[in-house]
């Protein structure tokens, strides 16, 4: 492991164990994006998983938002994807402009194309190697996250072949072939463990995991398919942890859409951190939580379209709802869901003063 720059600002390391932080920590899913300008322009020259795969380039746009919002954000990010996981378990993933699979997943038979052992050092090893980067650029400035898709929403995209609105092929495969599932579910969050390690190895400080599928799920099935892979993937990391392996991080789940099982979660899945998204009051889910975890969210973003002062109307209402709900404490301020295009990056930067003055513990 490398020597890495002393951390010079821990907010979202201390929210994040649920301590009480002098004003929310801040960052936003998909920060790294196409509302971003300069985000545009290193995309003209360069495709999605062309920049995924050189190191510097995904430093320069890990770094992005956090120069162009210095003093006002609290996290980076790697910029990579989810679906870099299927690739490395040998599936062919282009972005033209969302996400396609050639030859999807269709019937449990196809899971024998998979490659059998994925060697995350061969397949995914660009990744680490631009977090080790990205974190000696930061200079401490900022926590670096590390990611990866949660299995559901891996074997959703893998068997959909891409994106959905009805998940009529991946539930199918749930209802049809529930016993297949299990075991490919399973086998995914394996490769989330060993690449999760490797991310924290290369340098990662907190690690988040995005099930962006899980509302798609009744709680029953979510409770039947998606949290045991989420349990595989913390207890995996968490055995690391215990054997020194690798330092402690911070994990955050982001169960988008799982509200009503949020108090199973917090209790079972074995996350420090939940991420919510905006339908959810926060009192409510701090009540349904309990003291367990850290709460992080949960703006609509697409206030972010609604101006100045709709932002500012929004920010202070959240973060009286965290007040309410018993305080701040163990609170990362974020949107729902990621930032979406054609966001001024002015109104983002109001976002970030809004919720450094309302989200002041006193
Ligand atoms: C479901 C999912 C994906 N990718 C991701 C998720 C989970 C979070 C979520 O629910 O939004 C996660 C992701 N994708 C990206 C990041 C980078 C880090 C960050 O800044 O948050 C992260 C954390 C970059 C990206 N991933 C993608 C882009 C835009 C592609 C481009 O540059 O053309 C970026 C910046 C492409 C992508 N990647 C994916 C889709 C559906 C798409 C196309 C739709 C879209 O454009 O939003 C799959």
């Amino acid at each position: 492991m490398s020597d890495f720059p002393p951390l010079k600002n821990d907010l979202l390391l201390r929210a994040a164990r649920g301590e009480q932080t002098e004003r929310a920590p801040v960052w936003v899913m998909r920060q790294a994006g196409r509302y971003l300008p300069e985000f545009r322009k290193v995309r003209e020259d360069h495709e999605f998983f062309e920049i995924c795969r050189t190191p510097e380039l995904a430093k320069e746009i890990t770094l992005q938002p956090i120069r162009r919002y210095t003093g006002l954000i609290d996290a980076s990010i790697i910029f990579s994807d989810i679906l870099v996981v299927p690739q490395a378990m040998g599936m062919e993933v282009l972005m033209n402009p969302g996400p396609h699979f050639p030859d999807p997943l269709n019937t449990p038979a196809d899971i024998g194309k998979l490659t059998k052992t994925v060697d995350v050092n061969k397949e995914l090893g660009y990744v680490f190697e631009a977090i080790t980067v990205t974190r000696k650029a930061l200079d401490g400035e900022v926590p670096l996250i590390g990611f990866c898709g949660a299995p559901w929403t891996l074997f959703a995209y893998m068997v959909e072949g891409g994106g959905t609105k009805t998940f009529q092929k991946s539930k199918t495969w749930l209802f049809q072939y529930p016993q297949e599932s299990k075991d490919l579910l399973l086998r995914i969050a394996d490769v989330c463990v060993d690449y999760l390690i490797g991310q924290v190895k290369a340098g990662a400080q907190v690690l988040q995991v995005f099930d962006s599928w899980a509302g798609e799920l009744s709680p029953h099935h979510f409770a039947e398919f998606s949290l045991p892979s989420l349990q595989r993937i913390s207890s995996g990391l968490r055995k690391a942890f215990a054997d020194g392996s690798i330092p402690s991080v911070p994990l955050i789940l982001f169960p988008k859409g799982a509200n009503e099982s949020l108090s199973d979660i917090a209790a079972n899945a074995g996350y420090d951190v939940l991420g919510l998204d905006w339908c959810i009051e926060p009192d409510h889910a701090r009540q349904l939580v309990g003291e367990k975890v850290a709460l992080q969210g949960n703006m609509d973003p697409v206030m972010l379209y609604g101006g100045k002062d709709a932002i500012e109307r929004e920010v202070k209402r959240v973060c009286e709802g965290f007040k309410k709900g018993g305080g701040t404490r163990g609170w990362i301020a974020n949107l729902g869901h990621g930032i979406t295009p054609g966001v001024d990056p002015e109104d983002l930067r109001w976002f970030f003063e809004c919720i450094h003055k309302y989200s002041s513990a006193s």
